[in-house]
């Protein structure tokens, strides 16, 4: 356990900051790097999540190298997050990513930093939405016929809609049913549903951290599968186990659940990792 050394881009961020928490406690974490547009916004001294560094995001891709990083976690925007790949890609440093809203050409980008370092991205770093999506694709496979309808929420300070989690989960409903569906994005007027659309539902209020909803309906019975998550903290452990898991690994693309199932050992070191 112990000696692995991240850099925490956004740090200033809302995920940003609970990265630096979770991190200042995880057995696996030794070193933290922050990177970030506002330094002055990020806890120093001896405040007790303050990282061991800080630089200017303009800066990263020499301070990965100088500070010896292993993992990169990004948590902030589309339009940084390539920037901020490019610069782990071209200094050998591997990657977590769990930032969403990613549109064809930053996908592309990601695409190449998955061919020259490990990378690993999911749209949700909780358990509690992996064993969700397990749930949703039984009952998508089981319920042939079903309608579906899929509702998130999310606090008001959210860009990307729907959220990066809905897009997976109406993926996994694809996939389970071998076929894409027609999503159709609220309803408004004269727009009785069809065929086997599914609809899909963003809110934004308050300070809520973030919750999905899967409604399954037939005629006479109705299935609901719903995950609310409680703090931000889950996701900053969640990827944070995924950093140390990831570590030292050959380049390509992991996915969260090879570090669920290796229930956060990493069989490299044989270290055991905390979840
Ligand atoms: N996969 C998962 O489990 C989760 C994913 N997320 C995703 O993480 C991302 C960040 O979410 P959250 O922390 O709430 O967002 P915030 O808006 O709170 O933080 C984003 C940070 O990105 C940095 N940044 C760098 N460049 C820019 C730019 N051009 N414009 C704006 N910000 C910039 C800023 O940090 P600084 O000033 O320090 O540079 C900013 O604070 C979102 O895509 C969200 O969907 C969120 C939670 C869980
Ligand atoms: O922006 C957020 O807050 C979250 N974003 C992720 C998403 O888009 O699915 C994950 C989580 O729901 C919180």
């Amino acid at each position: 356990m112990g000696g692995l050394r991240v850099a925490i881009t956004g740090a200033s961020g809302r995920m940003g900051g609970e990265l630096l928490t979770a991190a200042a406690d995880h057995d696996d974490v030794d070193y933290v790097l922050a990177a970030t547009r506002t330094p002055e916004a990020v806890p120093s001294g001896d405040a007790p999540d303050a990282p061991d560094a800080v630089v200017a995001d303009s800066d990263l891709g020499d301070a990965l190298e100088s500070h010896d990083i292993d993992v990169l976690v990004d948590f902030t925007v589309p339009e940084a997050s390539v920037d901020y790949l490019r610069a782990a890609a071209d200094s050998g440093v591997a990657a977590v990513v769990g930032t969403t809203g990613y549109d064809d050409d930053h996908l592309e980008t990601l695409d190449s930093v998955a061919e020259s370092v490990p990378f690993l991205r999911a749209s949700n770093f909780s358990r509690g939405v992996a064993a969700l999506r397990r749930a949703v694709e039984a009952a998508a496979g089981a319920l042939s016929g079903y309608d579906v309808e899929v509702t998130e929420t999310h606090h008001n300070g959210k860009r990307d809609a729907p959220s990066g989690t809905a897009l997976t989960i109406l993926d996994d409903i694809d996939e389970a049913r071998g076929e894409a569906a027609e999503r159709v994005h609220g309803r408004e007027g004269d727009q009785p549903r069809e065929g086997t659309e599914i609809g899909v539902h963003a809110r934004r209020a308050g300070d809520v951290t973030g919750e999905h909803e899967v409604l399954f309906a037939g005629n006479e019975e109705v299935v609901e599968l719903t995950h609310r998550a409680g703090s931000r903290g889950i996701f900053a452990v969640g990827a944070l186990d995924a950093a140390a898991w990831l570590a030292g690994r050959s380049p390509g693309r992991y996915d969260f659940g090879e570090v669920l199932d290796a229930g956060g050992e990493n069989e490299d070191d044989g270290a055991s990792r905390s979840q």
